[in-house]
């Protein structure tokens, strides 16, 4: 893994710190990593868990950084980028990444200098336990070595997918960005069904946690089975499971699935118009 970069987090909330926390379980040095947001708080406890830097001055954690990581809600990428933009002397030559739904390299490089190598991201929370799924749009002025050691930073807390489209990264915000909420919706709703039926809260998680864990592995560690046949292979003929999946058909939760994931992409797509 590549430990040379001094990296700045730009926002210090669930994505930045998901990622800083994986990085430093695998190994990346804490004197490394620098964060920056409004909040001293929120701040202090990244340091006293990790021992990296914190600063609530956004200039000086890029000053200090080779990698600058756009951590902030979309909706205050313009207002940030134009305040780091007041001393853009701090980061000529440097490389940005940016993990905002919705804000494209264009609208970056319009807020922060024509030609910033930037390079767009959509990482998810699994990142906290080193299991994300990171996606991935260099702009052109980013180098093949950038491009490596983004790689390395995002495989460090995961596995990367590089897209040639921006316009995928948005199917990407769909599928791994925003998808743990969805799993968590489902865990959420069958937790409820088994408290319905009796069970402590606690009984409920733990049968749905690895329950839902066992099927993950399931699914990595058999590759060549497809989804279909691994779902046949719990479905009894005339048992339990084929009256639960047909229920889940009559109801069209695969339409409803399609139909969520296209108002994510949607909602991607009108964030860029808006922010
Ligand atoms: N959460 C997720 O699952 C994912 C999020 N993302 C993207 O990550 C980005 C951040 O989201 P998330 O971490 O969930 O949001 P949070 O609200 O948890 O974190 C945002 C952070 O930005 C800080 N901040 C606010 N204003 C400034 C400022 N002027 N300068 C520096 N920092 C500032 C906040 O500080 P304070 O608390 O002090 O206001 C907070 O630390 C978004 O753009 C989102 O699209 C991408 C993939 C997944
Ligand atoms: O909900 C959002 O907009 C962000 C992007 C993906 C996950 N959270």
């Amino acid at each position: 893994m590549i430990t040379n970069k001094k990296i700045a987090f730009i926002g210090a909330g669930n994505m930045a710190s998901s990622l800083i926390t994986g990085m430093i379980a695998d190994g990346y040095p804490a004197e490394l990593i620098y964060a920056a947001s409004p909040t001293r708080a929120r701040l202090d406890v990244l340091a006293e868990k990790f021992a990296i830097h914190t600063t609530q001055d956004n200039h000086a954690a890029v000053a200090a950084a080779d990698i600058i990581i756009l951590a902030v809600k979309p909706q205050l990428m313009a207002a940030v980028c134009s305040h780091l933009a007041e001393q853009s002397s701090n980061y000529r030559g440097k490389l940005f990444v940016s993990v905002a739904a919705g804000v494209t390299v264009e609208r970056l490089q319009s807020l922060l200098a024509d030609n910033q190598p930037i390079v767009r991201s959509m990482p998810n929370t699994p990142a906290l336990v080193q299991k994300g799924m990171t996606g991935l749009f260099p702009s052109p002025e980013v180098s093949d070595n950038d491009i490596k050691t983004i790689d390395q930073i995002m495989m460090a807390v995961g596995k990367t997918c590089w897209v040639d489209n921006e316009a995928d990264l948005n199917t990407i915000i769909a599928a791994t960005g925003s998808s743990p909420a969805y799993f968590f919706l489902f865990m959420e709703a069958m937790q409820d069904s088994i408290i319905s039926m009796g069970f402590s809260k606690q009984q409920a998680r733990e049968l749905v946690q690895q329950a839902a864990a066992g099927s993950a592995e399931l699914v990595i560690q058999n590759p060549h089975i497809d989804l279909a046949t691994l779902r046949q292979n719990v479905t009894s003929k005339g048992g339990t499971t084929a009256e639960a999946i047909r229920t889940f058909e009559e109801h069209d939760l695969r339409g409803t699935v399609n139909t969520a994931m296209q108002a994510a992409v949607s909602r991607a797509e009108e964030m860029q118009k808006l922010f």
